[in-house]
Parts: C-alpha cells; structure tokens; sequence
C-alpha cells in the first residue's frame, strides 16, 4: 500500500491532493498533548487519530475524544485481528492506532497526525517510510518532571515508569525529520508550524 507519500500515485482526478501523514512523539510530560489541542485549534483542517487504549480515563478526559477507554481483553482482540496500524505497551496499559479511519482520511486527501510513543513511531517509520517525523524535547530532565507531577494524575510508581522510559526516548531524538524543544509554549507551537506548512 502507497497511499502515504507526496511523491506517490495516490493522488487521482477525485482525489487530486494525496495525503500527508505526521508522527508526532516526545516523552510522557513534555507536553506533545498541550501543542497538539492548540494546533488543532489553529488547523481545523488536520486530522487527529484517536487512539485505543486500556488506560483509564484522567479527570476529565471523555471517552471517543481523548482516547477510546477499553479493557484489555478487547484490544488484544483488536491486535489479533489487525485493527491497529501500530500498537504499543507503554507504562503498564497498551496504546493503538485505529487503522482504518487514518488509512481513509489520508486517502481523502487528509493531513492526518498520530500523537504517540516512541515504540510506535518506529513501526510507522518502518510501514511507512514516507511519514513525517517530529519529535518533542523538554528544555531539561527536571522540567519534564516537574511537568509529570504537576498534572498530577499518576502515582509515583507510573510517574517512576514514565520518566524511565523517558530518558531511552529523549536518545531516540536524532532518529526524528524535526526536533523541537518545548521550553515556551508559543516559540514551540511557532516552530511547529513551520515544520509542518512551510
Ligand atoms: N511549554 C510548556 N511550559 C510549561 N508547562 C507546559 C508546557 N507545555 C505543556 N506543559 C504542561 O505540562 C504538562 C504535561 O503536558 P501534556 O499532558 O500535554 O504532555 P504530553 O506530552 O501530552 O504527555 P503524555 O505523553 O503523557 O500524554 C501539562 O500540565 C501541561 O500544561
Ligand atoms: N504507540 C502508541 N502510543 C500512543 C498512542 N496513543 C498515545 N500514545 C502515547 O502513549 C504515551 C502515554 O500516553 P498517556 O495519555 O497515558 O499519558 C504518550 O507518549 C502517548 O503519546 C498510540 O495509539 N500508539
């Protein structure tokens, strides 16, 4: 399957613009989240994946909007049967990527972002090698902590997994098309930009 390249034959008389599809990653905190909700506030027109996961929902998080909430015997139904275009197990739950709603979209002619881990992007990368790749970096280790904890939603023995996990992604960084350093919030959503319209 070619769907996913600039450079492909995907783009037809119905559908005369080919789509694009982003990998978008970072450690847990750093706050790929954060830029995302105001990129897609900026961007209407991208694409968001939304994710399955055996995580339970945070305070406020709404099930079909943030991610879709199942238990674990159901998504390993879903890995069974090829649903996922990538799945991971990170910090104790399991993260996938729908398939067919992303392959749709980018046939659509779509720009179509997968916010997720490093495990994953990897898999993309290898599937589909046309993808773009942008990774996220703290300004220092000890923000990207101080970040975790200041959500405040994890328990110090996921936050311990979290920031474990973290220092093996942050060297991960140089694998990625873009690097971007989320010190300032705007500077970050600012360069972002750049990286995905200019
Ligand atoms: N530039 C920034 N400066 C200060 N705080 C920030 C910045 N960006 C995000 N944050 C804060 O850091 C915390 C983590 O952000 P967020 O949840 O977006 O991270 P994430 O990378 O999506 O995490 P995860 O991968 O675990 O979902 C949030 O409390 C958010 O408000
Ligand atoms: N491989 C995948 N990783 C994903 C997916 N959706 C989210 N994620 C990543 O998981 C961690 C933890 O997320 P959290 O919401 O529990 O903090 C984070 O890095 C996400 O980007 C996915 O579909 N596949």
């Amino acid at each position: 399957m070619q769907i996913l390249s600039r450079e492909s034959d995907a783009t037809t008389k119905d559908n005369p613009s080919p789509g694009r599809l982003i990998i978008f990653t970072g450690p847990s905190g750093v706050g790929k989240g954060t830029l995302m909700r105001s990129l897609l506030q900026r961007h209407p027109e991208l694409y968001y994946s939304i994710s399955v996961t055996t995580r339970h929902p945070r305070p406020g998080e709404v099930d079909g909007k943030d991610y879709y909430f199942i238990t674990r015997s159901k998504f390993e139904q879903l890995v069974a049967s090829g649903e996922f275009l990538e799945w991971a197990e990170f910090a104790g739950n399991c993260y996938g990527t729908p398939r067919e709603p992303v392959e749709r979209q980018i046939r659509q002619g779509k720009f179509v972002v997968l916010e997720i881990e490093l495990k994953g992007a990897r898999q993309i990368r290898q599937t589909f090698p046309t993808a773009e790749s942008i990774f996220i970096l703290p300004p220092s280790f000890e923000e990207l902590e101080k970040r975790i904890r200041t959500r405040g939603n994890d328990s110090e023995e996921a936050i311990a997994r979290r920031l474990n996990r973290a220092k093996a992604e942050i060297d991960a960084a140089d694998e990625f098309d873009t690097q971007i350093i989320n010190d300032d919030l705007e500077t970050a959503l600012h360069a972002l930009e750049a990286a995905l319209f200019s």
